[in-house]
């Protein structure tokens, strides 16, 4: 995968139909080389069917349906979302969903994203959902399972991104939402740098979603991020 400072923005197509989706899409332009679909576009209608076009397109696409059920069931899963030919699927980084997506994607060119902990989380989110640790212990001991599993990458904050960059070696991809413009709304993330600043602490992507898709201008929003991440990369 290549990792020019343009594919290294993911842009969250995070909109309810196939028509607003590809609207923008067109606004973006050559502005954005790699979009992510997700849950809203998916269970809106025709998400799936925007994946295969925008592959078709020349896009890079991460399908993000998080994958989390029994080794069967995300085995399967994993194995028709490859046929779709996008380029990274998440799963839940539990060990037994690693494995069984791990097995669903062999032979094909699918990448897998572990989800570590969501950045929307803080430790006090982990300790009212039952987890002993906090975010830092419960991020790293998953990364060290999706890296022992043979798992491509990890979602994560940009705030795990150096340790785990020291930790895990320059492999691993580490792909981190949470990511604001200086002076943008931060909204529901917890765990969040700015794009410069995500670069620098070891992300290879950063996925940014309303702070490009409800800008007044969408392009320019995204224009701009590709140049914080550029200057971060050459600085
Ligand atoms: O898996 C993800 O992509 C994801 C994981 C995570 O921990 N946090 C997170 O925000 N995301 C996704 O990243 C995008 C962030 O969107 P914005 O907060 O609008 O930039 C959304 O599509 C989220 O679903």
């Amino acid at each position: 995968m290549q990792t020019n400072a343009r594919d290294r923005l993911i842009t969250a197509l995070d909109v309810p139909s196939a028509d607003e989706a590809l609207a923008l899409v067109d606004r973006l332009g050559d502005a954005v080389s790699f979009y992510k679909i997700g849950m809203e576009l998916v269970y809106g209608g025709g998400g799936l069917a925007v994946a295969e076009r925008l592959v078709k397109a020349g896009k890079k696409v991460f399908l993000d349906l998080k994958l989390h059920d029994i080794p069967n069931t995300v085995e399967r899963a994993t194995a028709q979302v490859a046929r779709l030919g996008v380029h990274l699927l998440t799963v839940h980084g539990y060990p037994q969903t690693m494995r069984a997506a791990h097995a669903g994607r062999a032979g094909t060119g699918l990448k897998l994203l572990a989800v570590t902990v969501m950045t929307s989380y803080d430790d006090d989110d982990l300790v009212a959902a039952g987890y002993a640790e906090g975010v830092g212990p419960t991020v790293r001991r998953r990364a060290d399972q999706a890296k022992d599993i043979g798992i491509d990458g990890l979602i994560i904050s940009p705030h795990e991104a150096a340790a785990l960059r020291a930790a895990l070696g320059p492999s691993m991809l580490l792909v981190t939402p949470g990511v604001r413009p200086a002076g943008s709304a931060v909204g529901d993330q917890k765990r969040v740098m700015t794009p410069g600043e995500a670069i620098r602490a070891g992300a290879d992507h950063l996925v940014v979603g309303r702070p490009v898709t409800a800008a007044s201008d969408p392009r320019a929003a995204a224009e701009a991020i590709v140049a914080e991440i550029s200057a971060n990369l050459t600085a």
